[in-house]
């Protein structure tokens, strides 16, 4: 059977994170082997920083990335993208109360990890506040709870996951999509020339929608 390599950053449950036995786990990893099913292929999962995720790919280190990844015009001109698989917006949190919108974080420590589009969006739109880049969302946000950050911007489906372990924490303003940073939602990346491998996922995708297999994994990791 075919063997599909995929890789993720495993800093930002629920859609993908390591769990306390080191595995590897979210939405995205259960998403990815319900397509791996699909296709009766294996599936095999590589961790390493978001970053560097586009270059391995395109040095064909894996064969796909699954890992809570914009689908924007930008990272079309390096890799191909499946049908979005997941709707996104973005939010910046911070101490419950301190600020209402963003124009309240001017000169404030606003930290994401590295390569995002959070990173991007905030140094284009907002360079009256003060990004910090880190290696992972995971140190940023502990770095938000140690005080060394004022706010931290990301996902609202994973920020919201972050509010609910953390009562002092709440969101600040509205949350964004302006699809020139942010795209058209989640999708999964395959090098530009590998069309038939870009063509079984999305197949495999439509499928797993139809069965209700996706409802099922949704359900799972965004319980309502
Ligand atoms: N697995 C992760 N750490 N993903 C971070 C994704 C952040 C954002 N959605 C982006 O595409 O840039």
């Amino acid at each position: 059977a075919d063997t599909i390599r995929f890789a993720a950053s495993a800093t930002y449950p629920p859609f993908e994170s390591m769990d306390a036995n080191n595995q590897i786990v979210g939405f995205d990893i259960d998403l990815a082997n319900a397509l791996c099913k699909q296709l009766q292929a294996s599936c095999t999962f590589t961790n390493q920083a978001f970053d560097s995720l586009i270059p391995a790919l395109k040095f064909k280190r894996f064969d796909a990335v699954i890992s809570g990844m914009d689908i924007t015009p930008e990272r079309q001109k390096q890799v191909a993208f499946t049908a979005p698989y997941y709707a996104n917006s973005a939010v910046v949190i911070a101490a419950k109360g301190k600020y209402k919108t963003l124009a309240d974080l001017k000169g404030k420590r606003v930290g994401m990890e590295n390569g995002t589009t959070h990173q991007k969006y905030l140094q284009e739109k907002h360079p009256e506040i003060t990004t910090v880049a880190y290696d992972s969302y995971q140190n940023a946000i502990l770095d938000l709870k140690n005080g060394r950050l004022d706010g931290v911007f990301g996902d609202t489906a994973v920020v919201n996951e972050w509010l609910k372990n953390n009562p002092n924490l709440a969101a600040v303003g509205e949350h964004i999509t302006d699809p020139q940073y942010f795209g058209i939602g989640l999708g999964i990346a395959v090098r530009p020339d590998n069309t038939a491998l870009l063509e079984k996922l999305n197949g495999a995708l439509t499928a797993i929608k139809a069965d209700g297999t996706y409802k099922a994994i949704n359900d799972k990791w965004f319980p309502q």
